[in-house]
């Protein structure tokens, strides 16, 4: 049962946020090179671009099936692309673990019409996706109608069946903190297997303070419920140093039971290039 009044005494304190974000201490020496590997582990390597090919799709999976070279037994948690890549992305990942993620629901704004975001969900699983990163539509938000974003997110739920769901809150287009912490607490109430902060395509994208809120809201939730939803920075996360930084984040905030690829992901276009050079160089 959605509780829509417990939704509007939500409220979270920035400047509490922003001395705990000061706070944060990435792990050095052998632990980096460990937080780095975990990282690869839990990335959901992305290409979303105008112009993708399959080829470049393809190309994208054969690094996620063997990111790190010399070490066959690291893969990356997922490959993320547009709906209409789904099928070379299937194909090219058949006989790995790897999953095929596909950004949906209207994405990367969520202004399409309803009927249309909730099939291209349908269409998306249909060709064999089994991660789904859907959009809110921003303005439920920004107009404090949760009962709306609640509606719409458990349709798309629905839509994706035994499909993971990731719910993007877009967090650099919300106003204040407090909308952030509601935004996703909506978003686990309506069923979100994870809560992911940005689309790569917002001019604010992915920061440690909106994280920070998020993940907070993921560990009330779980406190209330006993849930485990996971967390997916994404957009603006190109350097091992960011990575290292939001591992200890992550760690300080939701624990070691978060620190893997069920309950955390890194949604990057570039992140790995750096980490494997900053580990080709330890
Ligand atoms: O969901 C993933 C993001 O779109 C990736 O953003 P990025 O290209 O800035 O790494």
């Amino acid at each position: 049962m959605f509780d829509l009044a417990a939704i509007y005494r939500i409220s979270v304190d920035q400047a509490e946020i922003d001395r705990a974000v000061a706070r944060i201490a990435p792990a050095t020496g052998q632990a980096a090179h460990a937080d780095l590997r975990l990282a690869i582990a839990c990335m959901d390597l992305t290409t979303l671009q105008g112009d993708d090919t399959e080829d470049r799709v393809r190309a994208l999976c054969a690094r996620a099936k063997a990111p790190l070279p010399g070490d066959p037994t690291l893969t990356t948690a997922a490959v993320c692309v547009y709906h209409a890549m789904v099928p070379a992305a299937r194909a090219a990942l058949s006989g790995s673990q790897v999953p095929v993620a596909a950004v949906s629901a209207g994405f990367p704004h969520g202004l399409s019409p309803l009927s249309t975001r909730i099939a291209e969900i349908h269409a998306s699983v249909a060709a064999g996706a089994t991660e789904i990163d859907i959009v809110i539509r921003r303005g439920h938000a920004l107009t404090g109608d949760w009962q709306a974003l609640y509606d719409e997110v458990s349709a798309f739920r629905a839509a994706c069946g035994t499909a993971h769901m990731k719910a993007i809150i877009a967090t650099g287009e919300l106003t204040d903190a407090t909308m952030i912490a509601r935004a996703s607490t909506v978003c686990m109430a309506a069923g979100a297997d994870f809560i992911k902060t940005s689309t790569g395509m917002e001019k604010v994208n992915a920061t440690l303070p909106a994280g920070l809120i998020m993940m907070r809201a993921i560990s009330e939730w779980h406190d209330q419920t006993g849930t485990r939803v996971g967390f997916k920075p994404a957009g603006g996360i190109g350097t091992a140093d960011l990575a290292l930084q939001w591992l200890a984040l992550l760690r300080t905030e939701l624990g070691e039971a978060w620190m893997t690829p069920a309950l955390f992901r890194f949604g990057a276009s570039r992140l790995l290039d750096d980490i494997v050079a900053r580990l080709a160089g330890d």
